[in-house]
């Protein structure tokens, strides 16, 4: 039997994904074990915003009461530099696992890679930020032999990113990608304006969405197109556009004006009811027209177009008909020639999402020398 290779996995953030992210690697930890698998997964730390949980000597944390092991921490937070620190002095190789959307966190990911940690990540904020932070963080991953793969970034666990990579580097020309790429949007018009009935109060549908775990932490962020315009950020530079930031494009926000200058989401999201008149007539609108509202973004590789918002749409587009959180991401690219290849399904939620994450570990645990 080939000698046991250790690997070391911390995880910064514990929230609706990191949840569920840390009973998938347990899953996946074990099936390893039992396949006699020649890896062998150590949890070494977890950390939230105001908690660190981490293992001083490397050995493996238990995933028994994780949750409230974390909770009742008593260890020193650790700060990013020192997470960092911790980490790069670890005897075997490391996974970095960033569960957070934090920006701090995702400014840091080339001295991460520098180190020779690898990481994985939902958090679209390191690959949506300046054009300069995305080079930053491959050139840092080529030069150290770190992988980075961020899946969950676009779609939640859905193919996406894959596909794209696959599409280019195997040489097909991509030249429109459209579609909806938010969970969160997508639930949010499929039930306030439905192809049949009446569908629920716009204010009422954004709360559900949050509790469901769809938003962003900050529901606003998906509201103001933000999200979306970060998605396409994301493929438009896989496709070849240097896309400098994603306000560098045209994104229609939905915040009402009377609530840009809010503070907190929570009052946001107290005060939205106030302005649901505002959706309806954009809704009634587009009925007048037989037609519903859907939040979409578009790609046009060849004129260099990216946009993000709303267009109306017959109710038998298949836009029109998504159900639930999905997503649908079509790509034309010149081999799949007028038929494109087309990706659908939940793009929002937990599990799913953590399921890209977990996938993404595999794959660099595959590549790891
Ligand atoms: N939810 C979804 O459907 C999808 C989410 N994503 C992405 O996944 C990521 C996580 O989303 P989600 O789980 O829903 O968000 P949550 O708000 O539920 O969780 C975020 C977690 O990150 C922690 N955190 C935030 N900042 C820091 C920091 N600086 N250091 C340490 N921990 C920090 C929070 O700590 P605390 O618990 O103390 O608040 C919390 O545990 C985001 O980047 C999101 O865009 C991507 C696709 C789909
Ligand atoms: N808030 C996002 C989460 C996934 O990226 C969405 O709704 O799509
Ligand atoms: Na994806």
């Amino acid at each position: 039997m080939p000698p046991v290779k250790d690997v070391y996995i911390a995880v910064i953030g514990a929230g609706g994904v990191g949840k569920c992210f840390l009973s998938q690697l347990e899953t996946l930890s074990n099936r390893l074990t039992k396949n006699t698998s020649s890896l062998k997964l150590s949890l070494v730390l977890v950390s939230r915003s105001k908690k660190t949980l981490y293992s001083p000597q490397y050995t493996a944390l238990p995933y028994s009461n994780l949750a409230s092991s974390l909770d009742s921490s008593t260890q020193e937070p650790l700060s990013l530099p020192k997470i960092i620190e911790y980490l790069a002095a670890a005897p075997a190789k490391v996974v970095l696992v960033d569960n957070t959307s934090s920006q701090d966190v995702a400014d840091a990911y080339p001295q991460v890679l520098e180190k020779g940690i690898s990481i994985v990540t939902p958090n679209k904020k390191a690959f949506s930020g300046s054009y300069k932070l995305w080079q930053d963080i491959f050139s840092a991953a080529s030069t150290s032999g770190a992988k980075v793969y961020h899946e969950s970034s676009v779609g939640a666990g859905l193919p996406v990113i894959s596909t794209l990579k696959e599409l280019v580097d195997t040489g097909d020309e991509v030249t429109r990608i459209e579609g909806v790429f938010s969970g969160t949007m997508s639930f949010l018009f499929n039930s306030f304006a439905p192809t049949e009935g009446k569908g629920g109060k716009w204010s009422e549908e954004v709360k559900k969405a949050k509790d469901l775990g769809y938003t962003e932490p900050d529901p606003r962020d998906d509201l103001n197109g933000l999200d979306v315009a970060r998605k396409l950020t994301i493929l438009a530079r896989l496709a070849g556009l240097q896309v400098e930031s994603p306000t560098s494009f045209p994104v229609q926000s939905l915040i009402p004006k009377e609530l840009e200058s809010v503070g907190s989401g929570e009052e946001f999201m107290q005060r939205l009811h106030e302005f649901d008149g505002q959706m309806e007539d954009v809704k009634v609108q587009a009925e007048k027209e037989g037609k519903v509202v859907r939040f979409v973004g578009s790609i046009d590789v060849g004129k260099k177009e990216v946009k993000v918002g709303l267009e109306k749409f017959d109710r038998s587009h298949p836009i029109a008909a998504l159900k639930g959180s999905d997503n649908i991401i079509s790509f034309y690219t010149k081999r799949y020639g007028a038929n494109p290849l087309i990706i659908q399904g939940a793009g929002a939620g937990g599990e799913v999402t953590a399921m890209g994450v977990t996938g993404d570990l595999i794959k660099v645990l595959e590549r790891l020398s």
